[in-house]
């Protein structure tokens, strides 16, 4: 399966309900500081939205909940490895999107047969605060050398002004958040998104 090559990443179910109509394919629902019943309330709103809508619904971080709702995607850092049950999340059939930031991570990464794999933050990021430093381009070509077939996929400061570069580095899918979140217009903003990831 070829995933889409935009793939925006949103912290409350009511940014899907506006914007999967525009033609978001691929999608992450990334809740933080939030009690789990209102988390598996949003997953199970975000995946009836992305079904309807034939777009593909990554739940970050909370797996059982994933499991539960029957989504298809899990997104986990390195962090989230240590406390998952890989071997539960297998059964249910989810497929795994990992994140990594330096060589140990992507090895490690690696031996859990991805679906994906996310290499950040490329260019510094406002949404979180990070021990790494930017990745810069060169870093996304030496992944995708490495990771063959397995999409990449750039994410950290990424806008629609820096994906032509990120594709030509070697992603093969560019995630965002605050470029769209944050901008006046993220209707317009995500059309732009699309006309450029086409
Ligand atoms: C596509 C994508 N890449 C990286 C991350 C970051 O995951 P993680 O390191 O677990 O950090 P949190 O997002 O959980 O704060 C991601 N969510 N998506
Ligand atoms: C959630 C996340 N993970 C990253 C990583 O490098 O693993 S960077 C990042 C934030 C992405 O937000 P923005 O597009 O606003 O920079
Ligand atoms: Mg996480």
């Amino acid at each position: 399966m070829t995933l889409p090559r935009f793939y925006p990443i949103f912290d409350d179910f009511r940014w899907l309900e506006r914007l999967l109509p525009l033609g978001v394919k691929l999608v992450q629902l990334r809740i933080k500081d939030t009690p789990e019943d209102i988390v598996r309330a949003a997953v199970i709103k975000a995946q009836a939205l992305c079904r309807a809508q034939g777009a593909i619904l990554v739940v970050n971080d909370y797996w059982q909940i994933a499991i539960d709702a029957g989504c298809d995607w899990i997104h986990l850092g390195q962090e989230d490895l240590d406390d998952s049950d890989i071997a539960a999340i297998r059964r249910a059939g989810l497929k795994l999107g990992l994140s990594t930031h330096d060589r140990a991570e992507l090895d490690r990464a690696l031996s859990f047969d991805p679906g994906y794999v996310a290499l950040g933050p490329v260019y510094p990021t406002i949404l979180k605060k990070m021990k790494w430093q930017e990745q810069g381009l060169e870093k996304l070509t030496e992944w995708k050398a490495v990771i063959g077939d397995i999409p990449l996929v750039a994410i950290g400061g990424m806008s629609v002004e820096r994906a032509a570069g990120a594709f030509e580095a070697g992603a093969d899918i560019v995630a965002a958040v605050t470029d769209i979140t944050l901008n006046d217009d993220p209707e317009g903003r995500v059309r732009q998104w699309l006309g450029a990831t086409a």
